[in-house]
């Protein structure tokens, strides 16, 4: 099974891809069961959605090394385990993680063997149009997310991952994504 790390700034398009992906492709991915220590919300399982847990067990698994990579945003600890990683490939799937920056260097850093894939909007004012377009941030997290997305680059730019992909024609995105994934799944 190949481990598939996808990053690149908020916005570029990451879960729009992977959303086709996965149509495409029912059975042969899956996302890892992510730990979280924020509290679950509305319609949210444990175990399915997060794997809910307390700051001291989050801190536990910390110390023992049992996350491939894990990061705090907006005071809740998030976090992928080898063992969530490891129930999807029991499954039979090639594993998908959705992380930022920080993540991918962790999952580098670990040694584990995986394919990183960036995907990057074709302009930093092109990611501010659709950032607005999805509607879904205030203005203040719409900054936030561009003046991040510029570190996104700025790493990327140190040649770190083993494909970019330019999403700006989204067909051609995705046909780039699932030829470089079905070529290292070695089913192409
Ligand atoms: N090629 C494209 N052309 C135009 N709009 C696009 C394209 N790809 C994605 N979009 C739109 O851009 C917005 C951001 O895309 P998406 O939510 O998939 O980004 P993301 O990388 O998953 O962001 P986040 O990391 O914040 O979840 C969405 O409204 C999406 O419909």
């Amino acid at each position: 099974m190949v481990l598939l790390v996808l990053s690149g700034p908020s916005g570029a398009g990451k879960s729009t891809l992977l959303k086709k992906l996965f149509a495409e492709f029912p059975d042969k991915f899956g996302f890892s069961v992510s730990h979280t220590t924020r509290g679950p919300r509305g319609g949210e399982a444990d175990g399915k959605d997060y794997h809910f847990t307390t700051a001291q067990n989050f801190a536990d698994l910390v110390a023992s090394n049992s996350f491939l990579e894990h990061a705090t945003y907006a005071g809740n600890s998030y976090g992928t385990s080898l063992k969530a990683v490891e129930d999807v490939e029991k499954a039979g799937r090639h594993c998908i993680l959705d992380i930022e920056m920080e993540g991918v260097k962790q999952v580098k850093a670990s040694g584990r063997a995986a394919k990183f894939i960036f995907v990057r909007p074709p302009s930093l004012e092109i990611l501010e149009e659709r950032l607005r377009g999805r509607g879904s941030d205030k203005e203040e997290a719409i900054q936030k997310r561009l003046n991040q997305a510029k570190n996104e680059l700025d790493y990327a730019a140190g040649g770190v991952h083993d494909i970019t992909i330019i999403n700006d024609d989204i067909e051609k995105a995705y046909g780039e994504l699932k030829k470089y994934i079905l070529e290292v799944i070695g089913e192409q």
